[in-house]
Order: C-alpha cells, then sequence, then structure tokens
C-alpha cells in the first residue's frame, strides 16, 4: 500500500536551527546470495560435482533473497541531541546507525550529514596480534587523524583506556572488557560532529562505564550529535534526550526517551500480554491505514511522548 501524503513529507526541519542529519525516506534493503543446493552430486567425484554447480549457477542464477532492514525512515536530528535507538534484536538499528557513518549506503531515500560522522568502535580495523600503543596509531589513522594530532593524544589515550601495562601487550592477551575501553579511547579521542555508538557501553565495568558518559556529556556539550543503541531504559533516561524506537524496520516513534523507552519496554517487560494485543493493533493499522495513522494510536497511549 502506498503511503499517505503525510508520510511523505515527514521530514520537516526546525528553521531556527542548522540539522546536523536529515533522514528522508531512508530504506535500506541487503541482497543475500545463497549458495546452490550441493547435495545432488555426491554420486560424482568433488571436481564433476563442483563443475555442473557452477554451470547449473550461471544458467540458473544463484538464488537472492533481499532483506528489508530499514524501511523509509525519516527525521531530522541536530547538534546538541543525544538519540537513544532502540528496538529488538533484528529490527534494522546497527543498519541504520551504519548508514549514518557512512558504511552502508541508502538503498533508497536521502541522507544528508552536516559534519564529520563517526562510529564508536574501530574493532575493525584493530590487529590483535600488535600492540594496544600501536593499535591506537592504527586505530587514529583509519579515523582520518594526522601524525601530528596523534602524537598529540596518544597520551590522552592511554591515559583514558586506563590498562596499565597491557597497553604495551597484544590487543589478543587483553579482556573483552579491556580492548573495549581501549576502542572506546581511540574512537571518541577526536570529537566528530556526528557520534555513532553501537552497544559500545554495554561492555567494561561500572567506574570505566560512568568516565565513559562523561566523555559522551563532553562530546555531547561540544555540540556533537550522538547516537546510541541502547537496551537499558535506565541508560537511555539518563544519557538522551529523545529516543527513535525501530520495529521491523520502520520509525515506529520518534520522542522523549521516557515514553518511548517506556512503550518499548512494556512491548517486551513485564505487562507483556496486555501489550502484545495493543502490539498487533499497532502493526494491523500500519497495514490497514498506514504509519502514521499508527503512531496517532501510540501518541493517544503515551500522550506525554513529545512527538
Ligand atoms: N550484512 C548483512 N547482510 C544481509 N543481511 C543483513 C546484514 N546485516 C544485517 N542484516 C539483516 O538486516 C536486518 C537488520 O539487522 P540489524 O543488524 O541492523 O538489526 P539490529 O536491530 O541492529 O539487531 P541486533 O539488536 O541484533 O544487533 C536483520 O534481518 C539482519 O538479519
Amino acid at each position: 500500500m502506498a503511503a499517505p501524503e503525510s508520510e511523505r513529507d515527514a521530514v520537516v526541519a526546525d528553521p531556527g536551527r542548522v540539522p546536523s542529519v536529515i533522514a528522508s525516506h531512508v530504506s535500506i534493503t541487503y541482497r543475500v546470495f545463497s549458495p546452490g543446493r550441493a547435495a545432488e552430486d555426491n554420486t560424482e567425484d568433488a571436481e564433476t560435482g563442483a563443475l555442473k554447480r557452477l554451470l547449473r549457477r550461471s544458467t540458473q542464477g544463484v538464488g537472492v533473497r533481499e532483506v528489508a532492514a530499514v524501511k523509509d525512515v525519516s527525521f531530522v536530528a541536530y547538534p546538541g541531541e543525544s538519540i537513544a535507538v532502540l528496538g529488538r534484536n533484528g529490527s534494522g538499528k546497527s543498519t541504520l546507525l551504519r548508514t549514518i557513518a557512512g558504511l552502508v549506503p541508502p538503498t533508497s531515500g536521502r541522507l544528508w550529514l552536516h559534519g564529520r560522522a563517526a562510529l564508536l568502535g574501530v574493532n575493525g580495523v584493530l590487529i590483535a596480534r600488535l600492540s594496544g600503543r600501536r593499535n591506537i596509531w592504527i586505530g587514529c589513522l583509519a579515523m582520518g587523524m594526522s601524525p601530528d594530532e596523534i602524537r598529540a593524544k596518544q597520551d590522552d589515550i592511554v591515559e583514558f583506556a586506563d590498562i596499565g601495562e597491557f597497553i604495551d601487550m597484544p590487543m589478543n592477551s587483553y579482556s573483552s572488557g579491556m580492548a573495549a575501553r581501549l576502542r572506546f579511547a581511540i574512537s571518541t579521542a577526536i570529537v566528530p560532529d556526528i557520534l555513532v555508538v553501537d552497544e559500545a557501553l554495554s561492555t567494561g565495568d561500572t567506574q570505566f562505564r560512568a568516565r565513559a558518559t562523561a566523555r559522551i556529556k563532553e562530546i555531547r556539550q561540544q555540540a556533537g550529535t550522538v547516537f546510541m543503541v541502547s537496551h537499558t531504559p535506565a541508560t537511555i533516561e539518563s544519557m538522551c534526550d529523545r529516543a527513535l524506537w525501530i520495529d521491523e524496520g520502520r520509525l515506529l516513534a520518534d520522542g522523549q526517551p521516557k515514553p518511548v523507552a517506556g512503550l518499548y519496554t512494556r512491548k517486551y517487560g513485564e505487562d507483556r500480554h496486555v501489550w502484545r494485543e495493543r502490539y498487533a493493533e499497532v502493526h494491523r493499522v500500519i497495514d490497514e491505514q498506514g504509519l502514521e495513522a499508527a503512531r496517532d494510536l501510540l501518541r493517544r497511549w503515551e500522550p506525554e511522548g513529545g512527538w
């Protein structure tokens, strides 16, 4: 069903402020290539079987499945905002965040960024057999820092990671908490305009979490925009001033963290049976009347949502 006109015009920016991110009808679809069936060729020798499979694929095509991870998401974000992204496993949170960080292009729709975005977590580029100190250079270079910038920052990074003599040991000797601390310290060494945090705070001990929270606050105060995935209502309420609830790839709610997290946790929390019926109703409304009508329903249930 085509989206109603009100949904097509969902991106409305505040004329008094310069947005840091504008997402306009962003959809992201993965194409998954499934290998051909191998079992039929077990009477052949391996080489003949492989050749036959290859021939069959080239004539019949490889199975392609499309996964619509993010569906028609629109929002406007501003400097100074700290935005929680919540939703169940597989709902599309990481995909959306990776798109904001510039790692996955939107399949359709438009995304405008004002400034530099960085995904917190330089895990992909770090090399486990090298020391933490060497990895600081690798991670910082990957974030686009110059050698002079790195030299100026490296003592701060070591100090913030606070992993003692392990900084000179290979990263594959680190506990997961230590590795998370070092990654966090590297990726917040420079203040990006848009910081994207994908569950980085779920690791690390209480003391480190408190320091990480303070660092994120610092970034916010320097007028950056922070997006962070979190499943914990207390974290969302203490660290964020806005929440996006992504459900099956759709932006179901965009409002103040407390009511949005409240709706979300009720769906998966205590009065689950009551909410399950309401949730089924939300999905019925989405199918029959569109997403905006479903959001109206949520607004009626949680009028204090600020949406
Ligand atoms: N690289 C990929 N190739 C194909 N499908 C993918 C890929 N990454 C994610 N998906 C699919 O896209 C959908 C959204 O996944 P995504 O990781 O964005 O969800 P998520 O909300 O971050 O989940 P989680 O909370 O488990 O991390 C899922 O159906 C997932 O299987």
